[in-house]
């Protein structure tokens, strides 16, 4: 139901995406061009790192396959279905700050998260459409992704028969240039930025073998994308499968990145309240569309601007989850909410950070 009642656009004006307006400025590369790449791995390049502004416009996904459908006669008949999974998505991530795709399964985070870092594959029934830039100049694709950015997996694909230390060793000497001593500086940097001092010795394991935690596994697998120093880090479900206090240090550590200038994104699922503290940015998906986009601090006070109030001291992520849920309403209090939105009240809320448009119910 929720579904009909949150017609979502991207409102973005031209300026708005130009400028990211709530942030501060952006400067630009020294050498923002397309052709000039304006950053290369080597060890050099790991000690600085570079305002990313990541901005992405009507970026759509369609993905096509064959099912077989009851035609007449009861006959299965093959038949091509297209399914739109991003319906002209558009938003901005920043550098120095960390943004938070939330939403629920099945939203599209994951597929707006691939498409940002350029790793699905337009093949085989995938159409993909909307632009996505670095700084306003560079579009961004796989070509330079790898030059100034790294994705975390939600799968970490880490050896179990390596320690933490040698991992960053095997990634340094495979993705850094520079001598050995350069790069061993680097493996110690990010031992001692992740937390992984004295477990760096540590054989990884796995799930047979097990020997570091969870959140230390996390963090081996986020610190052999961060040997690069990447100005940009983007990071699918980097909590999933963690306890709330372990989520909490992975969302604390991507913070401290963030706040060291780089441009952080990941999707997330139900972080704690303490956690979604942190947040700078928040994106709010549903079926493919944004139903919210601006600063975190700011999206309880503009929910309740349009009828939806976060109860005191409950979690506002948790709060986000439940009226986005395509299950929504539930309770007697949620059905109230809904019966004013569907009597025709049509409110248009805009702010510079977002804009959420609910229509009369037809
Ligand atoms: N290549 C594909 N072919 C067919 N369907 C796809 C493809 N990629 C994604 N989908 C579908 O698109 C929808 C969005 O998927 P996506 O993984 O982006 O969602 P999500 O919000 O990350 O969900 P979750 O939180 O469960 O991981 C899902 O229904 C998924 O099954």
């Amino acid at each position: 139901m929720i579904k009909n009642l949150l017609k979502i656009s991207q409102q973005y004006t031209a300026k708005q995406m130009r400028t990211g307006k709530d942030i501060t400025p952006v400067q630009p590369f020294e050498e923002a061009s397309p052709t000039k790449r304006p950053f290369s791995n080597k060890v050099s390049d790991a000690h600085q790192t570079y305002p990313v502004k990541l901005t992405f416009k009507n970026v759509c996904m369609e993905v096509s396959s064959f099912q077989f459908v009851n035609g007449p006669d009861n006959q299965k008949v093959k038949t091509l279905i297209k399914h739109k999974i991003l319906k002209g998505v558009s938003g901005l991530a920043l550098p120095g700050q960390t943004t938070y795709i939330m939403g629920s399964s099945g939203a599209g985070k994951t597929s707006l998260l691939n498409i940002l870092s350029d790793r699905i594959s337009k093949r085989n029934g995938t159409n993909i459409e909307g632009t996505v830039n670095i700084n306003d100049t560079i579009p961004l694709n796989d070509k330079v992704f790898g030059d100034f950015a790294a994705y975390v997996m939600q799968d970490d694909i880490l050896y179990e028969f390596l320690t933490p230390r040698e991992a960053l060793i095997f990634a340094a000497r495979l993705k850094l240039g520079g001598d050995e001593d350069q790069k061993l500086q680097r493996v110690n940097e990010v031992l001692e930025e992740l937390g992984l001092i004295s477990q760096q010795n540590t054989l990884i394991g796995s799930v047979k073998m097990k020997t570091l935690s969870g959140g230390e596994r996390k963090r081996v697998a986020i610190g052999v994308e961060m040997i690069t120093n990447p100005s940009l880090l983007l990071l699918d479900e980097p909590t999933s499968g963690l306890d709330s206090f372990k989520a909490l240090s992975i969302v604390k550590l991507l913070d401290k990145q963030a706040k060291k200038g780089k441009t952080v994104i990941a999707t997330l699922h139900q972080p704690s309240s303490e956690a979604f503290k942190t947040f700078d940015r928040l994106i709010l998906m549903v079926d493919g569309n944004i139903a919210f986009q601006g600063k975190a601090s700011e999206s309880v006070s503009h929910f309740a601007r349009i009828g939806f109030n976060c109860p005191i001291h409950s979690n506002p992520a948790d709060f986000f989850m439940k009226i986005l849920s395509v299950n929504y309403p539930k309770t007697e209090e949620d059905e109230k909410v809904i019966k004013t939105l569907v009597n025709g009240y049509d409110t248009k809320y805009s702010t510079k950070n977002f804009v959420l448009v609910r229509r009369k119910h037809n």
